[in-house]
């Protein structure tokens, strides 16, 4: 019962094989929609007419449902059915918790935003990508403020030094070019998430790209509402049309971070230290005082940069800390699969 108009929609969001290949005979009749917010009690789905609060069942735990999740919705009474299996799930740890957060989902790229300034941060922007690249989803970093740097080549290169075939974007996010910059990752079907400290211009961004301005758009600096903690907060809704025909998340849980459970994401992201180790002497190398150690040959070389070791090591071990670990069939620690 799909018109045109609904089908072009629904691939404007994304909606691939994919999903598609998911559905079976059962489900005759269900529409596919995309979830836009997740709230303690209530889910809500884009539609051509705007947003839909589903109809859930109270002992449903919404916490198990990120924005941009696709679900089958009953179009008789919006009736939640069942979420499809996820393409991508960004997700991260929060401190004193269980487990971890779910971010949000079915992301093409991840947009990781720092500015030419005191903000910019080697070692959170490779914890950033550890975690884009753990979800699969394609990291890029976007480097704001450029309009207020003097020395933005450097940022640029540093940036790019950070993981290989890592496309960096250098922008100023007020200005008019700022959407059209970001075009091969905001087209038709595409979906967008940001993540990046305060003050950085993610919400600039967001307006940016989805062509808001006064009334609609985003809460940009000082005029943001406070929750009941007194914090501040973005309160907006968290999916959004993009002028390019793709979608944009914007979920305010996703900018900060605490790592686990993202070995393989930091192994691509130090993919040349990840190399050099299969030339080490001992399997178990600690690239530290072993003979025969290919890493340090590397920094005694200057190929490797002795702070890129460093940071590896930290991000490394905060991750085997922060991951669960169960006991192998031979007393050996195996590393717990969350997915
Ligand atoms: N000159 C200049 N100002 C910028 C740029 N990007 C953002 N700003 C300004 O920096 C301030 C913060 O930008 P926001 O977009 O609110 O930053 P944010 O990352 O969304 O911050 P939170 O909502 O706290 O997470 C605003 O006053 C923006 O106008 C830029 O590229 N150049
Ligand atoms: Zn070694």
């Amino acid at each position: 019962m799909t018109t045109d108009h609904e089908a072009t929609f629904l691939a404007s969001l994304g909606w691939s094989e994919f999903f598609s290949d998911q559905l079976t005979d059962d489900d005759h009749g269900l529409i596919p929609r995309r979830i836009a917010e997740v709230h303690r009690s209530r889910l809500s789905v884009t539609s051509l007419d705007g947003l839909i609060r589903l109809t859930i069942s109270h002992q449903l735990n919404t916490s198990e449902f990120a924005v941009g999740d696709w679900v089958l919705v009953d179009p008789d009474d919006d009736r939640l059915v069942r979420r499809l299996e996820r393409r991508t799930l960004l997700q991260r740890r929060v401190e004193g918790r269980q487990g971890q957060q779910l971010g949000a989902a079915n992301v093409d790229t991840l947009l990781i935003v720092t500015s030419c300034n005191a903000d910019f941060n080697v070692a959170r922007l490779e914890r950033y990508m550890a975690l884009a690249n753990q979800a699969e989803t394609t990291p890029v970093i976007v480097l704001t403020k450029a309009d207020l740097a003097p020395d933005v080549a450097e940022y640029e290169a540093q940036a790019k030094a950070l993981q290989r075939d890592l496309a960096v974007v250098v922008l100023n996010a007020k200005s008019e070019d700022a959407a059209s910059t970001l075009g091969p990752w905001s087209g038709f079907g595409q979906t967008l998430a940001l993540i990046g400290s305060s003050g950085v211009g993610k919400s600039t961004l967001v307006n940016a790209l989805a062509g808001l301005s006064g009334e609609g758009s985003q809460a940009t600096g000082g005029i943001r509402e406070r929750d009941a903690k007194g914090r501040h907060t973005t309160t907006a809704r968290s999916l959004h049309a993009m002028e390019g025909g793709g979608w944009v998340i914007d979920t305010p849980g996703m900018r900060t971070l605490h790592v686990s459970d993202v070995q393989e994401g930091i192994e691509q992201v130090f993919s040349e230290i990840t190399e050099l180790a299969e030339h080490c002497r001992f399997r178990d190398c600690t690239h530290d005082h072993e003979p025969g150690c290919a890493v340090q040959a590397a920094v005694k070389s200057g190929t490797l940069a002795p702070e890129r070791l460093a940071r590896w090591r930290v991000l490394r071990d905060e991750n085997d800390k922060n991951t669960p670990k169960m006991t192998g069939p031979k007393g050996n620690k195996v590393l717990q699969k969350r997915r």
